[in-house]
């Protein structure tokens, strides 16, 4: 019996409206990259399967709106997350100094276990760069945070961001996601049984008329 996937896991991107985050989730999703920006409204969510350590997990990855008038909307998602990419801008500053805001806003409404990391995008455009790789990497030494520079763009950095966040949440879950593969497994097993058991019953019968 073919499984689809093991464990279905939630994601959240957050940051500032124009980071890239939409961009972002495209090119790992789709593996496509569209120059426009339509802001988001509200939440939109994007679905993709990864294997880790042998383990299908589907991630269900919702991307927020970055504008304010969207945040009453977009924080009833916090509480069921279990991973957060909290992104900005690498040329546009503002976006930086603001991932404190999101970070506490994620502290007041988000479960204890989630896991988070810090992505600075669009490192294609070092011409206009106005956070330094230091102070990304600073900050998320602050926060405990895992950090990468992405371009979506380009394609650098994309799949590692999203894989990582997986992983710490697969790591941060290992006990509830080792009881669940067990129950799967014992499941599986099960169902093998009866359809073997059911087979031979057929054969069984078959044989009895022939007796008779
Ligand atoms: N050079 C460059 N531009 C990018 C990159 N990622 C996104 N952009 C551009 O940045 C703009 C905003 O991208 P979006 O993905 O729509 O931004 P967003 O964070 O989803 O914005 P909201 O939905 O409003 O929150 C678009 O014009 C993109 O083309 C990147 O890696 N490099």
């Amino acid at each position: 019996m073919a499984k689809q996937y093991d464990i279905l896991l939630r994601l959240l991107m957050l940051g500032d409206s124009g980071v890239g985050k939409t961009c972002m989730l495209r090119r790992f999703t789709e593996s496509e990259f569209d120059p426009s920006h339509i802001s988001t409204i509200g939440v939109d969510f994007k679905m993709k399967t990864l294997e880790i350590d042998g383990i299908k997990v589907r991630v269900q990855i919702w991307d927020t709106a970055g504008q304010e008038r969207y945040q009453t909307i977009t924080k009833q998602y916090y509480r069921r997350a279990q991973g957060i990419i909290f992104v900005y801008d690498i040329t546009n500053e503002p976006s930086f100094q603001h991932i404190a805001k999101w970070a506490s806003d994620v502290d007041e409404c988000a479960p204890d276990k989630v896991q988070r990391i810090l992505v600075g995008n669009k490192s294609d455009e070092e011409l206009g760069r106005q956070v330094t790789t230091e102070q990304g990497s600073k900050l998320a030494e602050t926060y405990e945070m895992d950090f990468f520079e992405t371009s979506a763009s380009t394609n650098s950095n994309i799949s590692e961001s999203f894989t990582r966040v997986t992983e710490l949440v697969l790591q941060a879950h290992k006990r509830d996601v080792d009881k669940l593969l067990g129950s799967l497994d014992d499941y599986l097993e099960k169902a093998a049984l009866e359809e073997e058991k059911g087979s031979q019953n057929a054969d069984g019968s078959a044989q009895r008329g022939c007796a008779c």
